[in-house]
């Protein structure tokens, strides 16, 4: 059987629906559906890794593909090595623009399981991201560890500090993942999950960010596919994948400063079920609101996914988000971007284009957004922001090349008597109106028909509204009728 047929997924589907549907809670069956890794290895004790064939030194690999890439701030691991007296890196799997990723073997256990598995991210010395990922995911595993949505966010499992010659690495350490979402979803055919699939990932994903915005009262800003992981759907895929990269062992170059730098493999081969369970991960950038009335105010999220009210300088909370998500529905169904067209002819990210877009696809902002917008951009940042291009911003407006309406009929007076007297035809208008494509939101879900279809619609503009008040909680979504499984004969 072709390791990406669509029958073969299918079938093993209906198991894994029912698991989440039936008398079980989601949690209760989260849990006991995410693999464990403890004694894998006491099991089948590995070989120390050895080297592997040298790749030539005039190819770039991995981290150091990056433009900005300089090996002094890069951990020199090495496969072998023992870290913290514990963990013994074994296998790279990833890398990023401030760290490397390695599965390690965890040599602290009790009697029972001796040793484990785990992720172990080095990351750079000269970031600070690592102490507020750490403080954040302190913050998520202890606000309510009862909470069916709190083992769908992947949190620390251990933390310490390792020297390198030129300063001081922090390694997170996590359980193992298979892969991200993105890789996933590349397993299928045309690289479509099956709809019954998807729609039980949301609602688990809207489960995870229910804790995380109403228990934990923190946005995570960053929602991507690569920022959704998926667990393996079977500890033997892991422990077969740990003993063909141990028989095979990892080639690795010098570079230019002789940090010895290995090619990553993440590849851990079809799926032999569908019980993966997707974990939202990296809370490098996520912000806590403490108060009803604390607003982030910087700019957030990948460009895609970029809610107006973060492009307006409206100030952020927990809807923003559910913005981000109802964006990455489309990735997720149909794997195609929702937005099309808000790059600029360079390539660079353009919010005009991308406003005009929304306005093609939700219709005209309402008339409060625009007076907030335009209200508030008399207040600069607290702080500063600087933009790709090395310009410092202070405003929204300025970071995002603004403005975006005209000022048309906008008076001085205290907010609330404008807009208690606003009137369609005093408003600004749209200074880009030719920009605004012909497109509507019911002709993007095309991949879907009927009552189907009307349900993910009224499912997406209940995440898609311009103000954020009006969207609905991650709670109130999950309970959505387009997410709820079809009841089929037994
Ligand atoms: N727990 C894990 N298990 C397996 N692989 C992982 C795990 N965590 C991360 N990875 C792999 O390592 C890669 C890099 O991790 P991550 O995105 O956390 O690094 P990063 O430094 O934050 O990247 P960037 O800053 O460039 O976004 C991921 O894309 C993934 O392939």
């Amino acid at each position: 059987m072709p390791a990406r047929s669509l029958s073969f997924f299918s079938n093993t589907y209906i198991t894994f629906s029912h698991r989440l549907t039936g008398s079980n809670s989601v949690m209760n069956t989260i849990k006991s559906s995410i693999p464990r890794f403890s004694g894998l290895l006491r099991k089948r004790p590995f070989p120390m890794p050895s080297p592997g064939p040298p790749l030539p030194p005039g190819i770039l690999v991995d981290e150091e593909i990056s433009p900005v890439y300089d090996s002094r701030y890069f951990y020199a691991a090495k496969a072998g090595e023992l870290l913290a007296d514990r963990y013994q890196i074994l296998v790279k799997v990833g890398w990023g623009v401030s760290s490397t990723v390695w599965l390690a073997r965890d040599l602290q256990g009790h009697v029972e399981e001796p040793e484990s598995v785990v992720a172990l991210k080095i990351v750079n010395n000269n970031t600070s991201s690592a102490s507020r990922e750490r403080e954040i995911e302190e913050h998520l595993s202890t606000a309510d560890p009862s909470h069916r949505g709190r083992s769908l966010i992947r949190t620390l499992l251990d933390s310490f500090e390792v020297k390198g010659p030129e300063g001081s690495h922090p390694c997170l350490v996590y359980p193992p993942m298979r892969e991200s979402l993105a890789m996933y979803q590349r397993r299928f055919d045309d690289s479509k999950m099956p709809l019954p699939l998807v729609k039980t990932y949301i609602r688990v994903l809207l489960t995870g960010l229910d804790y995380l915005h109403k228990v934990c009262r923190t946005v995570h800003t960053d929602l991507k596919l690569e920022n959704i992981m998926v667990s393996f759907e079977d500890p033997t895929v892991l422990a077969d994948f740990m003993d063909s990269q141990l028989a095979k062992p990892m080639p690795f170059k010098m570079d230019s400063a002789g940090r010895p730098v290995y090619l990553a493999r993440n590849d851990f081969g079809p799926l032999k079920s569908l019980r993966s369970i997707p974990q939202l991960v990296d809370f490098g950038l996520a912000t806590r609101i403490r108060e009803d009335d604390d607003w982030g105010v910087w700019p957030i999220q990948p460009d895609h996914y970029r809610a107006p009210e973060v492009i307006l300088g409206n100030g952020w909370q927990m809807p923003t988000d559910i913005w981000n998500l109802g964006v990455l529905l489309w990735d997720m169904i149909e794997g195609k971007e929702l937005f099309r067209h808000i790059h600029d002819q360079e390539g660079r990210y353009d919010a005009k284009l991308h406003i005009a877009e929304m306005i093609a696809l939700l219709g005209p902002p309402p008339p409060e957004i625009i007076q907030r917008s335009q209200f508030l951009r008399e207040y600069p940042w607290p702080t500063p922001v600087r933009r790709e291009d090395g310009r410092v911003c202070e405003t929204a407006e300025e970071y995002f090349c603004g403005p975006f309406f005209d000022e048309k009929g906008i008076t001085r007076l205290p907010i609330l008597i404008e807009l208690f007297f606003y009137s369609r035809n005093t408003l600004g208008h749209f200074l880009h109106e030719d920009l605004i494509p012909d497109r509507r939101l019911g002709d993007t879900a095309s991949f879907l028909r009927g009552e189907e279809k009307e349900a993910f619609l009224d499912l997406a503009k209940g995440m898609l509204a311009w103000r954020p008040d009006m969207r609905k909680t991650a709670g109130e979504l999950a309970e959505h009728p387009f997410l709820q499984p079809k009841q089929t004969s037994a």
